[in-house]
């Protein structure tokens, strides 16, 4: 015997199980291992092993399914294949895996399973060497003409392929160089057999009837390449070798197998996506990029890893909206309509927005600049992008780019790097499935720089109206139309954007809310909102006015409101615990009937002043809504988290409260000094910017002018405040970054009391820049800042005279629980920060006496 008869294979052989395919003796195959048995095996046998009979393995097919495959060993197939591993190449991706290349030695059987885990190893039986010494008293004669009429189909059918290609070419040289006996293995895994073919072969231990059952196999594959050749022009050479060894079993009729029909499928497919493609309704230049490559496709083995990035391609090409669009329903009225419905208050943002869509709906297009709602959070801007959509019945998706450093992640990948994708603008406009969608492009100030690009500068060219229609992304590599999609964008602050970026969309702001705005707010839409989350009814829970003040003052200190849904949130979901108890209760049969009418009296009288913690409202009948009260809301929320503390802090000289304006909106902010022997050296802590310790040298010196005016004194007495004076000026909140020059007025008044040993108000706020000279200029953000002071309680507002015209942008109610100073000097927000005033002392000139 050829092959097999050379070789001694051991008596104990570890069994590889393989799916993959019948490996036969004298041909070799590739075969992926990734079940636990087979990595075990490769791992402590093949990896490990030094000899080379280590590497010698078993292979048995494995005829159970592969979706089943359990911990349990399936029954084992009594017939394998002794195999050398000539090489392992192992992966990780997409899950640990190893590629074996293993060659067939020759055929044993299994006599006895040994072990089973963690892989079997069996004790087996040559068979290819034993049949040699069984099969000689077989007539040499049968055999002989067998062997003959075998060797004369191989030879013809080798001669029908082409011989200019090497592999048939050294099939031919095989033919006349092998032993016989080892032929019909060999052709059989050369030809299109099917697994179960194969198999077949693999069982026949007998010589005699290998030759046999090989001899159809190739009379087949000889008819069918005959009729192939008929149908075949002589000019199709090219494609000889990959179709006469798989011929096109269409032309021939030769009875499918599973393989053949996933191969059908797959070739129908790719009819079909052409079929798609020619049917979309994609541009020009797309329609002949398309075209081109599901011609390569066409061509290309479906195992090459290009196919299924080809594929993935093209499908993206045929889903995307090239000419699909939702109808506009473009109608102020009703625009007014939902705007008002969905959002309370921002009458200023709801007026601007009408107003684009009026334009729009006289120009009959969308085409105009990119709107960009900035604001704190939580104060609606997503929601009202997404009202603005439904206004036009347009889809909508949200695009985050908070945190996006990557270019691509706009533009997408070129097609040549792994894993490459579509940016996310082609990606939403698969999603929605229309041309016209409203995009949302959220947080746009928080798009961040890195090595792989800037990703403003991609959105530029998305952003700008004039460039849009040709918008071309890496991966697509084909111009899309952007023109007919509505950019909305949204940010907390201007001044992370990119000017180029800014400049290509129209800025509205979008103020905090008033305390009374939040409650209407709560009340209409939050509440409601809240109850069908949570499966409620507003006859099962109350919530005052009251309590949800006591909310906003005391458990959130916000612009936006945010924080007071999530709180809402949380009471719903308490509420909803006792509901569902107390329903539980009432259905339970072992409840004491004495008593229970008394105990419920009892209850609904004095329901108003029970907390929901205690235990006798679980007996509430369903119908009691459970009133959310403060000692209710002090049980879920537990205690207040922000108390009035305003008037604690400013209980000594050298502490002020200033406004600040920061993208989260308004803040209150106290200022204190504090003096002490030294140098005359001035410290400033809290995290500043240049622009504020600049104010700081400002104050100082103007105050060092001005201090014998206002009789300001060192420690010692002396006018030159810092002479033998240090002074440390810190703005609490030390983590926080603070910079700008409108805390000016907050630290000359702060460093006056200081100096002048009296007490600031405790309900007067300032904001306002200075100069040397003491004036008070304008500065931004009034309306936030005012808004912060009313949340805190203050009382009293010094602001710059210029600044007087942005009141008008401040709620009637708001205003009337505040006074305003307005000040165009200094002189003037001391005179207001002070009880009494800070007038300019009159200087008592001491009389010397000439007498
Ligand atoms: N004026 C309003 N009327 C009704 N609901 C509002 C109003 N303002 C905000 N909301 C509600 O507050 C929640 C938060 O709003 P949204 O997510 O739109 O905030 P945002 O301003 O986009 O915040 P961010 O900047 O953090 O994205 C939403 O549930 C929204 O419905």
């Amino acid at each position: 015997m050829a092959a097999g008869s050379a070789i001694q294979i051991p008596s104990r052989l570890p069994l590889l199980l393989t799916h993959e395919g019948v490996l036969l003796p004298g041909s070799t195959m590739r075969t992926s291992v990734d079940s636990p048995r087979n990595m075990q095996l490769v791992r402590s046998r093949l990896l490990k092993g030094t000899s080379l009979r280590s590497t010698i393995i078993g292979v048995i097919p494995n005829t159970s399914d592969p979706t089943s495959d359990c911990d349990d060993l399936p029954s084992l197939h009594r017939i394998g294949t002794a195999a050398l591993a000539v090489q392992v190449v192992g992966s990780n991706w997409p899950k640990p895996h190893y590629t074996l290349l293993v060659t067939g030695l020759c055929r044993f059987q299994i006599l006895q399973l040994l072990k089973e885990k963690p892989y079997p190893v069996a004790e087996v039986e040559q068979l290819d060497r034993l049949e040699q010494f069984t099969n000689q008293h077989k007539s040499e004669e049968e055999l002989g003409e067998l062997s003959e009429q075998f060797y004369k189909y191989a030879v013809q059918l080798v001669e029908m392929l082409d011989m200019s290609v090497p592999a048939v070419a050294k099939l031919r040289r095989l033919l006349d160089n092998l032993p016989r006996e080892a032929l019909p293995d060999i052709l059989t895994s050369i030809i299109r057999t099917s697994n179960q073919e194969k198999l077949q072969i693999l069982d026949a231990v007998r010589l005699e009837e290998r030759f046999k059952m090989t001899i159809p196999l190739l009379v087949r594959q000889i008819e069918g390449l005959k009729l192939l050749q008929k149908t075949r022009k002589p000019k199709q050479d090219d494609d000889k070798r990959v179709v006469a060894i798989r011929p096109n079993r269409r032309s021939n009729h030769i009875p499918s197998t599973t393989e053949d029909e996933e191969e059908e499928e797959d070739h129908d497919d790719v009819v079909m996506l052409e079929k798609k493609i020619r049917t979309s309704s994609m541009s020009e230049q797309a329609l002949k990029v398309c075209l081109k490559e599901i011609k390569r496709l066409k061509k290309m083995p479906q195992s090459m890893p290009e196919y299924a990035l080809t594929r993935n391609y093209l499908e993206l090409m045929v889903e995307l909206p090239w000419s699909k669009s939702t109808k506009d329903r473009l109608e102020i009225r009703a625009a007014r309509i939902v705007l008002d419905n969905d959002h309370y208050a921002m009458e200023k943002l709801k007026k601007r927005v009408l107003e684009y869509l009026a334009v729009r709906q006289l120009k009959n297009n969308l085409k105009g600049p990119i709107l960009c709602f900035v604001g704190p959070p939580g104060v609606g801007k997503t929601s009202v992008g997404r009202s603005i959509a439904k206004t036009l019945g347009r889809e909508f998706h949200r695009i985050a780019l908070g945190g996006v450093c990557d270019q691509s992640d706009i533009r997408g990948h070129r097609r040549t790097y792994v894993g490459s994708m579509p940016g996310r603008i082609i990606n939403g406009l698969k999603t929605v499935g229309v041309n016209n969608p409203v995009f949302l492009l959220d947080e746009v100030d928080k798009l961040a720089k890195s090595l792989q690009g800037d990703p403003a500068a991609a959105l530029l060219e998305v952003l700008d109206p004039e460039q849009n229609h040709s918008f071309t992304d890496h991966y697509l590599n084909v111009a899309f139309d952007l023109s007919q999609v509505l950019f909305i964008a949204t940010a907390n602050t201007t001044a992370t954007i990119p000017p180029a970026l800014l400049d290509r969309m129209e800025v509205i702001q979008v103020p905090g809310y008033t305390q009374e705005e939040k409650i209407e707010i709560a009340h209409r839409h939050l509440i409601p909102k809240q109850l069908e989350q949570h499966g409620l009814t507003p006859q099962q829970i109350q919530i005052p006015q009251v309590t949800t003040l006591d909310i906003i003052t005391r458990y959130t200190r916000e612009a936006g409101v945010r924080s007071l849904d999530r709180k809402l949130g949380a009471i719903c979901r308490a509420v909803a615990v006792k509901v569902a108890e107390g329903q539980h209760k009432e259905t339970k049969p072992d409840r004491a009937e004495v008593g229970e009418e008394d105990c419920k009296e009892h209850v609904t009288e004095d329901a108003k002043s029970e907390s929901i913690s205690d235990t006798a409202d679980l007996a509430l009948p369903p119908e009691m809504p459970i009133l959310i009260d403060f000692h209710a809301l002090k049980d879920i929320l537990g205690p207040p988290m922000y108390e009035m503390e305003v008037s604690e802090r400013l209980n000594q000289p050298g502490v002020a409260i200033g406004l600040a304006w920061t993208p989260l909106g308004g803040e209150i902010m106290f200022v204190e000094a504090s003096r002490m022997d030294g140098e005359g050296q001035l410290t400033l802590t809290g995290q500043l910017g240049d622009v504020m310790k600049e104010s700081a040298h400002l104050a100082i010196s103007w105050l060092r002018s001005n201090a014998k005016r206002y009789q300001l004194t060192n420690a010692s007495g002396s006018f030159d405040l810092l002479d033998n004076t240090d002074i440390h000026l810190h703005f609490p909140a030390g983590a926080v970054t603070k910079d700008g020059p409108s805390a000016g007025v907050t630290i000359v008044t702060c460093l006056a009391s200081l100096f002048s040993g009296r007490l600031v108000c405790s309900d007067v706020a300032m904001t306002g820049e200075i100069t040397l000279r003491g004036l008070v200029l304008p500065v931004g953000g009034i309306k936030d800042k005012v808004l912060a002071a009313h949340r805190a309680g203050l009382k009293r507002i010094i602001i710059p005279q210029r600044n007087e015209k942005d009141l008008e942008e401040i709620a009637v109610n708001v205003r009337q629980d505040l006074t305003f100073v307005m000040a165009s000097c200094l002189d003037e927000v001391l005179n207001a920060a002070f009880d009494g005033g800070f007038a300019v002392k009159p200087r008592v000139e001491r009389l010397n006496s000439k007498l």
